[in-house]
C-alpha cells in the first residue's frame, strides 16, 4: 500500500487538495503521541511538587530534583521536532504476542497488522501504552536494516515527510509480496539529503543507512574506527552512537561518562545541538586543547615551528618525560636519624637505597611512591623499635610516618613533583633535555624542541598546545586518573602521538570511536595510517571500518576536489555521492584586483536562494574580504570571531584552519591557491575547503590555480 498525499521529494511542497485519509490518520496519531508526551512530562512536573519534601536528607532530595529536572528536560515538546518519523507494519501478532492489556502493546495491535512507530523519544499514553517507540529499542533496528532480502519479518515500511512538525506525505516500502511500492525508500531520503542546509547539524536519525546503523549501534565494550571521506556521515555516527550507547547503558555511563572531542570550539558550536534533539542534553563536548589545559598552564599562548610541533607530539617525548621525572628520585648520602623518647634509630644509607630501588622496580605511580617510601622506611624503625623492646601499633608507625626526620629523608629522596614544572625544566634546561632525551632525540631535535626564552615558572610560560600533551604525559606518571565509559574523538586523524596518549589515558578501560579522514590531516604531526593512530590511543584492537558513500557534497563537486587525492593520500579512493547535481560547480577567474568583487557578487547571488552562505578564504585573507562583505552592506559574520556564526547567520565567513567539519548550502572559494601555498599541508587543507558544500560550489581566483584543479 503507497499513499503519497503529496510529492514525497517534496514534503514542503503545498498540498494539492485536500489531505487523504491516510494522512489525516497519521496526523491523528502525531497529535496523541504530542498530547501524551505532554502528560508525561506533567506527571513528571507534578511528581516534583508532591514529593518536594518527602525525602528527609538534602543530598537524596537534591539528586532526585536534579533527576526530575533530566527527565522533564528529555520530555519537552520540541515543536518543530515531529514525534515519529516512521513506521513499520508486521503482520498480526508478530511483534506483540501477549494478551491484550498485559503487554502495554495493544493500541499498536490493528485489525491489519502489529504496528511500531518509531521516533526520537518513547511516549506512552496514561495506560502505558507505546504510541511511539525510542529509534535506538531493539524493535526500531529493523526500521534502518531491513530490506527486501532480508525483511526481518516486517511486511512494510512506512516513512513521513514533514513541513515543519505537520506531517505532509508518507512514502511506502513493502518489503514483502509483488509490490514494490512507491519510493522504494529513496524519495524522502533524498529530499533530506538535498535539504538547504541553515545554521547548525542537525541529527539524521530519520535516515541513519544500514552501514551507519551498524556503526552506530556497536556494542559499548567495542571500539571501532571509522575512516571516511568528506561527508560520509562520520560525524553524525558518532553523535548518534552516543545517543545509543546512553539509550542502552544509561546508568554505567551515567557513573563512568561519556565524552566528545572535536577540533575546535566552532566545531563544538556547529554540532551542540544534534544531542540535545536527541534528548540527551548533559554529554560533555570539549576539544583536545581545552581537555588538556589545566590551571598550571593556562589555556595555550604559544605557538610550535612545525617542526618543534612535530617533535614535541612524537611519541619519544613520552620516554624522555619519563626518565626526567624518574630521574629525580635519589639515593641518600645521608644516615636518617630518629629519635624516640631517649633512643635514636638509624638507618643507613644503603639500606635507604635498597628501599628506593625495591619501589622503583615496581613501577607505582610517581606520586603513590612517596607515601609509599614514607611507609616503608616507618616499616624499618619499627623494627628497629620492636627488636629492642618496645611494643610498636598502627598509631607508632603513624607517628614514625609522619616524624620530621623521616618526612625530610622522603623529600630527599623522593622529591614532589609538580608536572608543570618537569615539563618547563625540560623546554628551558638544554642539559636537563639532553640528560632525557640522550638517545631519542638528536641534537637537532633537542634544539628544535627549547624554547628560544627559558621560562621562570609555569604561569609565565608560553605553552604551546604540544606544551600540554606532555604536561599531561607527566601528570598521568605522578597520578593515575579514573577512566571515563567512552569517549568519541571527530577528526582524529589530526592528534598527535602524544595527544592521542592523553586521550587514550582517559578512556582506558572503557572504549572509543575514532572518526576521522586521513586525507584532511592538516596537522604537522598528522596521522599517515589508522593502526599506529590506534597504538597510540591504546586501543589497537578497534574495529576499522570505511564509510564510502558521500551524503553532503554532490558527485560534480567531490570529482573535482577529488583531483587533489593522488598527491594528499595516494591509497585513498574518493567517495561515491549518492546524488549528482548539474551546474553545482562553477571555477571563475576575475581580473587581477577584481577578486573582492567578484567574491561579493557571488555571496549576494547565494543569499537570494535559500540555505546558508559560507565564504572560505585563507585565514591571511578573511578579514579584508569580511570588510569588503560589511560595505556591500552584506550581513556577514566571521566564524573566527563568532563560534556560533552559523547559528547566528546565513552568510559567515570562515578561515580556510576552521572550515574543517562544517557545511553550508552553497560555498565561495577565494583563492584556492593562497590556502594551498599558507601551510605545509596545504593542499589538504584546500581539500578540506572543497568539500563543504551541499548544493553548490563556487571557485573564484584571480592568480593561477593549483596545478591539479587547473585543467578542465
Ligand atoms: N544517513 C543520512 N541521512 C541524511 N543525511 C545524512 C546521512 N548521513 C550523513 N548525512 C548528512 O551528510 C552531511 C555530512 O555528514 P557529516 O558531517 O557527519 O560527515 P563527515 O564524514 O563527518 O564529514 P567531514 O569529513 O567533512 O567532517 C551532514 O549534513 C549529515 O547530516
Amino acid at each position: 500500500m503507497s499513499v503519497p498525499a503529496a510529492d514525497p521529494a517534496r514534503p514542503d511542497a503545498p498540498e494539492p487538495g485536500p489531505p487523504a485519509p491516510e494522512i489525516l490518520a497519521e496526523r491523528a496519531h502525531a497529535a496523541d503521541a504530542r498530547e501524551a508526551l505532554r502528560t508525561m512530562r506533567q506527571k513528571v512536573l507534578d511528581t516534583a511538587t508532591s514529593q518536594g519534601d518527602v525525602v528527609g536528607d538534602k543530598y537524596s532530595n537534591a539528586v532526585l530534583r536534579e533527576e526530575r529536572r533530566r527527565r522533564a528536560e528529555q520530555l519537552v515538546d520540541l515543536p518543530d521536532v515531529p514525534p515519529f518519523f516512521g513506521r513499520l507494519d508486521y503482520a498480526p501478532g508478530t511483534v506483540f504476542e501477549a494478551d491484550p492489556g498485559d503487554d502495554g502493546f495493544t493500541a499498536a495491535r490493528t485489525p491489519d497488522g502489529d504496528r511500531v512507530y518509531v521516533g526520537r523519544r518513547h511516549v506512552q499514553d496514561p495506560a502505558g501504552t507505546p504510541l511511539v517507540i525510542d529509534w535506538r529499542a531493539p524493535v526500531s533496528v529493523a526500521f534502518y536494516r531491513a530490506t527486501r532480502a532480508e525483511p526481518m519479518r516486517v511486511r512494510n515500511r512506512r516513512r513521513f515527510g514533514f513541513s515543519g512538525a505537520l506531517l505532509t506525505a508518507v512514502e511506502d516500502e513493502p518489503l514483502q509480496g509483488a509490490d514494490t511500492g512507491s519510493g522504494g525508500g529513496g524519495e524522502l531520503l533524498a529530499a533530506e539529503i538535498e535539504r538547504p542546509r541553515v545554521g547548525p547539524m542537525r541529527d539524521i536519525v530519520a535516515t541513519i543507512q544500514p552501514e551507519q546503523d551498524d556503526l552506530v549501534r556497536t556494542a559499548l565494550e567495542e571500539s571501532v574506527c571509522v575512516q571516511g571521506a568528506p561527508g560520509t556521515g562520520k560525524t553524525a555516527v558518532g553523535l548518534h552512537r552516543v545517543a545509543y550507547l546512553l539509550y542502552a547503558h544509561r546508568d554505567r555511563l551515567r557513573r563512568t561518562g561519556v565524552l566528545i572531542i572535536g577540533p575546535n570550539t566552532s566545531f563544538l558550536s556547529y554540532i551542540k545541538g544534534v544531542l540535545p534533539a536527541l534528548g540527551e542534553v548533559a554529554v560533555g563536548q570539549t576539544t583536545v586543547t581545552e581537555l588538556l589545559t589545566t590551571p598550571a598552564t593556562g589555556a595555550p599562548r604559544g605557538a610550535d615551528t612545525p617542526e618543534a610541533a612535530r617533535i614535541k607530539g612524537d611519541a619519544r617525548m613520552a620516554e624522555v618525560i619519563r626518565r626526567a621525572l624518574w630521574a629525580r628520585p635519589r639515593a641518600p648520602e645521608e644516615t636518617l636519624v630518629v629519635q624516640r623518647g631517649a633512643r635514636r634509630l638509624r638507618i643507613y644509607p644503603g639500606e635507604l637505597a635498597d628501599i628506593l630501588d625495591e619501589l622503583r622496580a615496581r613501577e607505582v605511580p610517581y606520586g603513590a611512591g612517596r607515601e609509599l617510601l614514607a611507609h616503608r622506611i616507618a616499616h624499618t624503625v619499627l623494627s628497629r623499635l620492636e627488636a629492642a623492646g618496645e611494643v610498636c601499633d598502627d598509631r607508632t608507625h603513624d607517628q614514625v610516618r609522619r616524624d620530621r626526620a623521616v618526612r625530610a629523608a622522603v623529600n630527599a629522596m623522593w622529591p614532589a613533583a609538580d608536572p608543570a614544572k618537569v615539563v618547563l625544566t625540560l623546554l628551558s634546561d638544554p642539559a636537563a633535555l639532553a640528560a632525557a632525551a640522550e638517545g631519542l632525540l638528536d641534537p637537532g631535535e633537542q634544539r628544535a624542541v627549547l624554547w628560544a626564552r627559558p621560562a621562570r615558572g609555569p604561569k609565565s610560560a608560553r605553552w604551546s598546545e604540544a606544551d600540554l600533551a606532555l604536561v599531561d604525559e607527566a601528570a598521568q606518571l605522578v597520578e593515575r586518573r579514573p577512566s571515563l565509559g567512552h569517549i568519541v574523538v571527530d577528526e582524529a586523524q589530526d592528534l598527535s602521538p602524544m595527544q592521542c596518549r592523553a586521550i587514550g589515558r582517559r578512556c582506558a578501560s572503557g572504549s572509543v570511536t575514532v572518526l576521522g579522514d586521513i586525507a584532511q590531516g592538516t596537522t604537522p604531526w598528522a596521522a599517515d595510517d589508522w593502526p599506529t593512530l590506534l597504538a597510540h590511543l591504546g586501543k589497537p584492537e578497534a574495529r576499522l571500518t570505511v564509510l564510502d558513500r558521500g551524503y553532503r557534497v554532490p558527485q560534480q563537486i567531490i570529482s573535482y576536489a577529488s583531483r587533489l587525492l593522488p598527491g594528499i593520500a595516494p591509497g585513498l579512493a574518493p567517495p561515491v555521492a549518492v546524488r549528482r547535481a548539474p551546474g553545482s560547480l562553477t571555477v571563475e577567474r576575475a581580473a587581477p584586483g577584481a577578486l573582492a568583487d567578484a567574491v561579493a557578487a557571488a555571496c549576494q547571488e547565494a543569499l537570494a536562494d535559500e540555505g546558508s552562505v559560507g565564504l572560505i578564504a585563507a585565514d591571511a585573507d578573511t578579514a579584508a574580504l569580511a570588510e569588503r562583505l560589511a560595505a556591500e552592506g552584506l550581513p556577514a559574520l566571521s566564524q573566527a570571531e563568532r563560534p556560533d556564526a552559523l547559528g547566528a547567520s546565513r552568510l559567515v565567513v570562515v578561515d580556510a584552519t576552521l572550515a574543517k567539519g562544517l557545511e553550508f548550502d552553497t560555498v565561495v572559494v577565494a583563492e584556492p591557491s593562497r590556502i594551498a601555498a599558507a601551510e605545509p599541508r596545504g593542499a589538504r587543507r584546500l581539500y578540506v575547503v572543497l568539500t563543504r558544500a551541499v548544493s553548490r560550489l563556487r571557485v573564484l581566483h584571480s592568480e593561477p590555480l593549483p596545478a591539479e584543479l587547473a585543467a578542465v
